[in-house]
């Protein structure tokens, strides 16, 4: 298969994941993308940010729009290709940040009542692990996310390689984000580390008084565990806690994640079906 201005490079398949590195050649074409001011990691941000565009975006789908730093370079990237190619996209926002961004570009907007089914959801992550499940929240928009990214035929993830990881908490060691009623946050905490262990803490706003309020009006805890986890169970288990609204715990979900790297190329994982081949990206073929 042939990515838009890449061709696929070196395979190392186990039977779930494939990675796939654009290295060595696509070095010189990920460059383009970049500019001398920007810091490696900005630069890597933007490359993954572009590529997963550029292969995944095409004239007449409903796209989901993540949110975070790194998403803020895909909206760059798909405003200007709307513009050169005339593309009639639209977006489905995951949070006020990237809705605001998406009408500054002049980008079609809409939501899950009038775009229920999304071709691609395109989104940041804090951490992906070998089997692409992802720790999200960072921004305290994962349960917006979440929707978001249940509800399209293929989920991209974009990220600098600083997020990549075997096993998650070896990276992101700020813990797992919980979105919560406000009224029952002691309750939460108590019962996840009575059923969990590890800590789980309110987040408190950097530039205001008092906790983060989420876009829907909730809290977020910071739940930092001890060890490795059967991620699947404890997110049911904390998913059952009366109180929480979601967990930034994506398990199952990604199909594919794009890692930018320091020398400006860009990396990519992808879960393979049964039989071997990617799970395909319907847009890509
Ligand atoms: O989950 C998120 C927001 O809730 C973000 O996608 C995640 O925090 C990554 O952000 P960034 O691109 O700034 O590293």
């Amino acid at each position: 298969m042939k990515l838009r201005g890449f061709t696929r490079l070196a395979r190392i398949s186990s039977c779930v994941l494939k990675e796939n590195s654009y290295k060595p050649s696509l070095f010189c074409v990920s460059r383009r993308y970049c500019s001398s001011e920007m810091d490696l990691i900005t630069q890597a941000k933007q490359s993954a940010a572009y590529q997963a565009i550029d292969n995944h975006v095409k004239n007449g789908q409903a796209l989901g729009i993540g949110s975070g730093s790194t998403i803020v370079f895909a909206i760059n990237r798909l405003a200007e290709r709307v513009q050169e190619e005339n593309l009639n996209v639209v977006c489905v926002p995951t949070s006020f940040q990237s809705k605001q961004l998406l009408t500054e570009k002049g980008l079609a907007v809409s939501d899950l009542e009038r775009t229920p089914s999304l071709d691609v959801a395109i989104d940041g992550a804090d951490e992906v692990d070998k089997d692409l499940n992802l720790i999200k929240g960072g921004g305290a928009a994962c349960t917006q996310e979440k929707i978001v990214a249940s509800c399209a035929k293929y989920f991209v993830v974009i990220a600098d390689h600083r997020k990549d990881s075997k096993l998650l908490g070896e990276q992101w060691k700020k813990g797992v984000p919980i979105e919560v009623i406000p009224m029952g946050y002691v309750p939460v905490i108590r019962a996840i580390e009575k059923k969990l262990g590890g800590k789980a803490e309110l987040r408190m706003g950097a530039n205001k008084a008092g906790p983060v309020v989420t876009d829907n009006g909730n809290f977020i805890l910071d739940w930092k565990f001890d060890e490795t986890k059967d991620w699947k169970k404890v997110n049911m288990e904390i998913s059952m806690i009366p109180g929480v609204v979601e967990t930034g715990l994506f398990i199952d979900m990604a199909q594919r994640a794009y890692f930018g790297m320091p020398d400006g190329s860009v990396t990519f994982r992808e879960k393979l079906s049964r039989n071997g081949t990617p799970e395909c990206d319907e847009s890509e073929k």
